[in-house]
């Protein structure tokens, strides 16, 4: 296993409150992108990582990390619980996340995805070990920052969807811009709502939707305030299979054409065969990695392993 290349959503409070931090900091580019993208040009807006964002930064204590990763977790350790209830979800967890990339996380029930996934999109304090996101230093955050970083720069796709119910698909698309008191780039959410379908879905509330129009509304309020990672929790466990496979074709299209970093959970070799890289966590471990997979590469993958998820 390469332990620098590695890859997690999550359902609390992703927004984060309303009140916008800010304390002298110093004017940063935000999202310096994917390698992969073309620079920005001629008011195309393009995505999180273009490089066409400049804004005041807040957040102490950075360090940037490598070109080629997002994100990048250093010998993280998760304990819960303490004595005999203690359960060490995560023991030593090392892992580069790619820019530009989309990364499965894969493992039995309980192996530490959840914990994992929620630690790298700081909704979660891991016990010991180092955390860097999209150049930021996590360790050492306090809350309002913390939900500075989240509401910033991460976005969020969960199995449930989490749509407000009383806002129509636009609205519930541009909450997280409007909790931050951001203004909606009317270009790239036209651009964002035309990738994943929904131009005729705007008026809409989520009850009048499909599961998998939700789903979609969900993917547009991810992106549309070009995070630098999107991370998602089972993204398409809620849905059928061909529902699934147009919300993975998105995340999959948002990759190759905007350079999106994407850290996807997901149980579904089908799903897995969408990332660019897979992970494979057993017992708190990350114990192999598998780059362009295919489902059937997965799922062979996973007959060979035992219920724990090891090597059998
Ligand atoms: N808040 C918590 N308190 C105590 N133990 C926890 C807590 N959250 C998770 N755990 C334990 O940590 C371990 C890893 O849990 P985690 O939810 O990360 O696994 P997972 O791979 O995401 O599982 P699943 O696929 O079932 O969602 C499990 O043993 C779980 O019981």
């Amino acid at each position: 296993m390469n332990p620098r290349r590695g890859g997690s959503c999550l359902g609390r409070n992703e927004f984060g409150p309303v009140r916008a931090v800010g304390t002298g900091g110093r004017d940063r580019v935000v999202g310096t992108g994917a390698p992969t993208r073309p620079p920005a040009s001629g008011g195309c807006s393009v995505l999180p990582c273009c490089a066409v964002v400049v804004q005041s930064k807040t957040i102490s204590g950075e360090n940037t990390v490598g070109t080629e990763a997002i994100a990048r977790a250093i010998d993280l350790q998760k304990i819960y619980g303490t004595g005999e209830a203690q359960v060490k979800a995560l023991r030593g967890v090392s892992v580069d996340f790619g820019r530009g990339e989309m990364t499965a996380i894969m493992g039995p029930s309980g192996s530490g995805k959840s914990t994992l996934m929620h630690c790298m999109a700081a909704l979660d304090r891991p016990t010991a070990g180092e955390i860097e996101i999209d150049g930021v230093q996590v360790r050492g955050l306090k809350d309002k920052a913390l939900t500075q970083l989240r509401r910033d720069r991460l976005g969020f796709i969960f199995q449930s969807f989490n749509l407000v119910p009383t806002l129509t698909a636009r609205e519930n698309i541009t909450l997280p811009l409007d909790i931050a008191g951001r203004k909606v780039d009317q270009e790239w959410f036209d651009r964002v709502v035309d990738t994943v379908g929904l131009r005729d879905r705007l008026k809409h509330r989520p009850t009048e939707l499909s599961g998998g129009q939700q789903q979609r509304v969900a993917c547009a309020r991810a992106l549309v305030s070009r995070p630098a990672i999107v991370f998602a929790d089972e993204p398409t466990g809620n849905l059928d299979s061909r529902a699934s496979a147009e919300i993975l074709s998105f995340l999959q299209n948002s990759v190759r054409e905007f350079g999106q970093s994407i850290v996807i959970v997901t149980h579904d070799p089908v799903a897995a065969g969408y990332a660019d890289r897979v992970l494979f966590l057993a017992d708190g471990e990350i114990v192999d990695e598998m780059a362009a997979p295919t489902a059937d590469k997965v799922l062979e993958r996973m007959r060979g392993f035992d219920a724990a998820g090891r090597r059998s």
